[in-house]
């Protein structure tokens, strides 16, 4: 039951006052706390169990405590009990408390006493108290598992009893339910026939007794009951087999054999199960480093899996690790990062109407000399406007990059650190410390590949001599006097706002286009080469060996408490380790128990 497992039980349910604890008493042959207020305020389980020695033992266990207690004391101590539980007022609780009662000719039974339900509450009682008291008598009645002993009092009518209402929201036909009819001295017209009508539906049947009074023994009592069904003349028409204390115990004890041996199997399955789930979880909580020596070798083969792991994902392109999540397959995503900053690049442009821009600078670098010359400059100046519109695009994608491969990192070292949470934290800040210093290289490498570009337009490639005859082949079509006129590569252009400019002007700004677009293919081209050769020499450089140094030096760092900081375990760890071994244990043991009474009743049934 500690590890949630429902065992069948009595479950003895009935109204205040209606006799539950003297019916217990009786049962028991031991006095508990009696009373016409409301005396049961937490669920009391007793466990009845008959020893061969004249001494009883009497034992209460509740909260973490065990109390020896003995017959004349154990109503105090109960009532005591129940205060450290409930509190001294009128408050009721759902934490259980148990009796264990070893005693000479008691029947082998384990019932749990509930509080009575009562609609109204008495002075000091929270408004509440029905739902609080009807949440706890669910609690334990609900379970399939669980018998109700239903406790009605025969100075009542059945069918207005709250308790009978109760046990048919859960129990609709009465096939676990029990009824022990009380005070049958008090109320005999008409006990007979109420039993025999069976209006509120018992399955179980019904059982009249006659508990103690006042301070009577309890051999007393039973002489008292026996006679009492023998002789009056109204509870003697009662079935024998249907009256007195023996006959309740004798019915509870069957019932109580037959439920066990109907749930065994289940119970078994329930042990076996719970077992498995606990130890797998305590195979997976973070493993315990007990030496120095121990720390170093799995720290070291955390930090060769996660190496080999990046090595894979970044640079060799082998996924097989993470085959469904595509965020971890790096090279494929580093490369579509890589095309996307050629389109960016690519689509940086000027806002200028068409040769406006050419027009300006050629505007301002002119000086006197000769014509036709275009100036030098004036290339350089447009070169340098091209660079300054897209000077961002390289660092923003180096930075993108580098951001990308941290979560990869990442990833992988908290995968491999799984198990062993204490390095984690370490790994992750030498990952993220040595990306930091790694991207910041990166983009000191690339803004020196964009400063190189504006040095000097310069390449050897011919496909820029090429393509600037060929956009140069349509120049001629300028001295048409059209609006929109066909400018070959660079498509028909309206040309109207160029109307006033001399043709002269107009024919050196389309040449200097001519030059500035062939070149500029082939600086994005040469641009790209070069950042996406760079990239990956840091990548592979990063994955091949400057991260496993980095994450060893943060591990190992003196300063910090080195290695030996990693043998301290997280307090909640080390706590649920103890629980889950404690309860493995018990399980165990559980299971080797029940497995001990099916034999029983294997044996016994053949
Ligand atoms: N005459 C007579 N009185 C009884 C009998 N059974 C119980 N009583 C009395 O009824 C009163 C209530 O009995 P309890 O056993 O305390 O009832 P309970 O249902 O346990 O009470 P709560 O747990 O407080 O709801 C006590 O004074 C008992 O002595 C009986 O069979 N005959």
């Amino acid at each position: 039951m500690q590890e949630g497992i429902q065992l069948p039980t009595i479950v003895v349910v009935g109204d205040q006052s209606s006799g539950k604890s003297s019916v217990l008493e009786s049962l028991a042959g031991i006095s508990l706390p009696r009373g016409d207020g409301i005396c049961t305020r937490v669920p009391l389980v007793i466990r009845l169990q008959n020893h061969a020695q004249s001494d009883s033992l009497l034992q209460l266990e509740y909260l973490t405590k065990v109390v020896s207690t003995d017959e004349s004391n154990v109503a105090i101590a109960i009532n005591l009990a129940t205060d450290e539980i409930a509190g001294n007022g009128k408050g009721i609780s759902h934490t259980p408390l148990t009796l264990v009662v070893k005693k000479n000719g008691v029947p082998d039974l384990t019932m749990i006493d509930l509080p009575g339900i009562t609609r109204v509450p008495v002075h000091g009682q929270p408004e509440d108290i029905y739902e609080q008291i009807s949440d706890i008598i669910m609690e334990f009645i609900k379970p399939e598992e669980s018998i109700i002993l239903n406790v009605l009092s025969a100075t009542v009518d059945f069918p207005t009893c709250e308790s009978i209402r109760m046990s048919q929201l859960v129990d609709k036909t009465g096939e676990r339910t029990l009824a022990v009819v009380t005070k049958s001295d008090k109320a005999p017209d008409g006990l007979h026939e109420k039993v025999m009508a069976d209006d509120v539906k018992i399955g179980l049947g019904y059982v009249c007794v006659r508990n103690r009074i006042g301070d009577e023994s309890y051999e007393e009592a039973r002489m008292k009951e026996t006679k009492l069904f023998q002789a009056h003349p109204l509870l003697k028409k009662i079935d024998k087999s249907m009256v007195g204390v023996p006959v309740l115990a004798k019915r509870l004890v069957q019932i109580q054999a037959n439920i066990i041996s109907k749930c065994l199997p289940d119970i078994v399955k329930k042990i076996n199960m719970k077992l498995n789930a606990n130890v797998s979880e305590l195979n997976n909580l973070p493993r315990k480093l007990s030496s120095v020596a121990e720390a170093i070798t799995t720290f070291m083969r955390i930090v060769g899996l996660s190496r080999e792991s990046l090595k894979k994902l970044l640079v060799r392109g082998e996924f097989e690790e993470y085959p469904d999540d595509k965020s971890m397959h790096c090279t494929a995503r580093v490369a579509e990062l890589l095309d996307k900053f050629s389109e960016d690049i690519k689509i940086s442009s000027d806002n200028n109407s068409f040769l406006m821009t050419e027009i300006e600078v050629l505007e301002e670098t002119k000086a006197i000399a000769l014509p036709n010359f275009l100036p030098r400059s004036a290339f350089q100046a447009l070169l340098h406007l091209k660079i300054k519109a897209m000077a961002e695009i390289p660092a923003n994608f180096i930075a993108k990059v580098w951001d990308y491969v941290e979560t990869v990192v990442i990833a992988v070292v908290v995968h491999h650190c799984e198990k062993y949470p204490q390095f984690q934290s370490h790994m992750t800040v030498a990952a993220r410390n040595l990306i930091s210093s790694v991207k910041e290289k990166s983009t000191e490498r690339v803004l020196e590949i964009v400063e190189m570009e504006k040095l000097a337009g310069y390449t050897c490639d011919p496909q820029y001599l090429a393509e600037w005859k060929k956009h140069l082949a349509y120049s001629g079509n300028l001295n048409q006097n059209n609006s929109v006129i066909n400018l070959g590569f660079f498509g028909n252009i309206n040309v109207s706002h160029l109307m006033n400019y001399p043709i002269g002007i107009k024919s050196e700004a389309f040449d200097l286009k001519c030059r500035i677009t062939a070149y500029w293919e082939v600086v994005i081209k040469r641009m790209v080469d070069c950042i996406a050769l760079q990239l990956l020499l840091s990548i592979q450089r990063f994955a091949n060996g400057e991260m496993e140094a980095e994450i060893v030096n943060e591990v190992m760092d003196m300063k910090e408490g080195g290695i030996e900081r990693l043998l301290i375990e997280m307090p909640s760890v080390a706590l649920k380790r103890e629980r889950l071994k404690k309860s493995i244990s018990l399980l165990k043991e559980s299971r080797a128990v029940v497995a001990k009474i099916m034999d029983k009743i294997a044996v016994s049934d053949d």
